[in-house]
């Protein structure tokens, strides 16, 4: 049987990843931060879409900078696609990179060496 390498593995996996929100061009909101019924790619969420859109004009505005957005919820309600909503309404030049829980708490690497690699993947990320 051919041998699969770790390495093919993980990189598989997040070109997967990359995959399922590649749909998302922005929150979908008007000039009034109301979110449109389907926009961008995004469709429901709407109350969680308009929350991130303040927070996304409160970056823009140079009102809030170097704080943490915490998304909550159950698996594939759209918690990165929001995040992804996010990045994309900040700007083409807005770095982002998803990052598994297991990738961070791997016996493998140190958390550094993750969380290192993870930002070295920021530009090499299809948007
Ligand atoms: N409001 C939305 N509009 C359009 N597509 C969405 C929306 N919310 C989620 N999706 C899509 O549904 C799928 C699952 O959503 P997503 O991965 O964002 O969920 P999640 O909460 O981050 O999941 P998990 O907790 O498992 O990581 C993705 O393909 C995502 O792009």
């Amino acid at each position: 049987m051919a041998e699969l390498k770790l390495s093919e593995t993980r990189d598989l996996t997040r070109i997967e990843r990359i995959g399922a929100h590649s749909h998302i061009r922005g929150l979908g909101l008007d000039s009034t931060l109301e979110p449109r019924s389907v926009s961008e790619g995004m469709v429901g969420q709407a109350s969680a879409r308009k929350a991130a859109g303040v927070i996304v004009q409160m970056v823009k505005a140079g009102k809030i900078a170097g704080r943490a957005v915490l998304l909550a919820g159950h698996p594939g309600t759209g918690k990165t696609a929001i995040a992804m909503g996010m990045a994309k309404s900040l700007g083409l030049e807005t770095p982002f990179a998803m990052l598994a829980g297991s990738e961070l708490f791997s016996l493998e690497m140190s958390k550094t060496e993750a969380l290192t690699q993870a930002f070295r993947t920021i530009y090499y990320t299809p948007r």
